[in-house]
């Protein structure tokens, strides 16, 4: 038997619906696998334990999540109870940093039963590589003064490492899946790191000279995404531009509500995150209404980094088999609840154990 310790935060809102429904998932491809077990160990960090400890997750949290295989992720952020930037910095962000969970990997394709909003999706499957420790995300920068005077100051930060790890893991990548990289840029309005991203680029491209690349500014590139998404590939992007164009991603999909995560530490050094692209949805939260496709989705993917990609890809062609039954959240056009949807892909795998 062998054991994966998995640490999971559910976190706020939809969160707590979408992880349940991953551990059932999870649980029940366990049993059908009956080599391995899932141990989960949860923990209630988040906006509720904000209020009551001054803290978004305790100060050893990360030593914590140290001891971990992998972490598992729901949704971060309460706005009613604590303002975003503090939530968002005081656990996500600073698990992405501490846990030196430097790339983001988000895909995006067409799934069975799930019609796109656009009308011609023909069959999209790109994948994104979001840088995930810099860029426009920093705290380098400061508000002064006040009134008509008052000055905001924010400094985007590109080294060349993490730009170049980023671009790196996209070009390996595209290798694997056999096909291109685009690269975003706004070398046109950003005049010092996107043109030194774009440089980057460049010379690791020259390194694989069988590799078709090009660079999009973010702006078109998120006009083509909506008009002919199938001509992408892997999408290598700095830390703003790819979380914006991975929701354009689940939008196109269906819902953002699908789209999956992973946040890794590339040499292993600390366990990767997984999570999926969405939040803690409040307007929605405690009705049952949650898509839980993209927690399940995340959990697969975390099954293919714990080396078990066959019972990852039976998690997935379980979610299919069950959309396309039409068995739906209404975010995505039906009207199962998130219990219906998750009870039917648990007997969906239990299904592919019998044959
Ligand atoms: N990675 C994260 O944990 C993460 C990501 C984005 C936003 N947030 C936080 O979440 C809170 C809400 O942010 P937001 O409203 O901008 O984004 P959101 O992703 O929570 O919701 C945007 C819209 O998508 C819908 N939606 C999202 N996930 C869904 C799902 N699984 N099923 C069905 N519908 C779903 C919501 O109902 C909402 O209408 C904020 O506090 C924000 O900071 C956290
Ligand atoms: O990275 C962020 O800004 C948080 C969230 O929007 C995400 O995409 O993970
Ligand atoms: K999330
Ligand atoms: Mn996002």
């Amino acid at each position: 038997m062998k054991n994966f310790r998995i640490a999971c935060l559910p976190g706020d809102g939809i969160g707590l619906e979408v992880m349940s429904a991953a551990q059932d998932v999870l649980q029940t491809a366990a049993e059908i696998h009956g080599g391995v077990v899932f141990d989960f160990t949860n923990f209630p960090w988040g906006s509720d334990y904000y209020v009551e400890n001054g803290l978004m997750m305790p100060e050893d949290g990360i030593r914590q999540l140290k001891e971990f295989d992998t972490v598992f992720l729901g949704a971060v952020g309460n706005p009613k109870l604590v303002p975003d930037h503090i939530s968002l910095w005081g656990m996500l962000i600073k698990i992405r940093r501490e846990l030196e969970l430097s790339l983001n990997v988000r895909p995006a394709r067409v799934l069975r039963g799930i019609d796109s909003p656009l009308h011609s999706p023909n069959d999209f499957n790109f994948i994104v590589v979001r840088e995930n420790s810099e860029g426009e995300y920093s705290e380098a920068g400061g508000v002064i003064h006040n009134g008509p005077d008052e000055i905001a100051v924010q400094n985007g930060i590109f080294t060349r490492k993490a730009t170049e790890r980023a671009i790196r893991y996209a070009f390996k990548l595209a290798k694997k899946r056999g096909s291109k990289v685009t690269s975003a840029t706004k070398s046109n309005g950003i005049v010092h790191s996107m043109p030194f991203w774009d440089r980057i680029f460049n010379e690791v491209a020259a390194e694989y000279p069988d590799v078709e690349t090009r660079s999009v500014h973010i702006d078109a590139l998120s006009a083509f995404l909506v008009t002919k998404p199938e001509t992408f590939d892997v999408i290598v992007a700095s830390n703003l531009f790819g979380d914006i164009l991975t929701d354009l991603g689940g939008a196109i999909m269906g819902s953002i509500g699908i789209a999956p995560s992973a946040n890794l530490n590339p040499e292993g050094k600390y366990p990767s995150m997984f999570e999926p692209v969405h939040g803690s949805a409040p307007d929605i939260a405690g009705q049952g209404k949650a898509n839980p496709l993209g927690q399940v989705w995340t959990a697969s993917m975390m099954l293919d980094h714990l080396g078990l990609p066959e019972l990852g890809a039976a998690i997935l062609e379980a979610c299919e088999e069950v959309t396309g039954e039409g068995i739906k959240t209404p975010d995505i056009g039906g009207t199962s609840s998130t219990e219906e949807v998750t009870a039917a892909i648990c007997s969906a795998l239990r299904k592919k154990a019998d044959v």
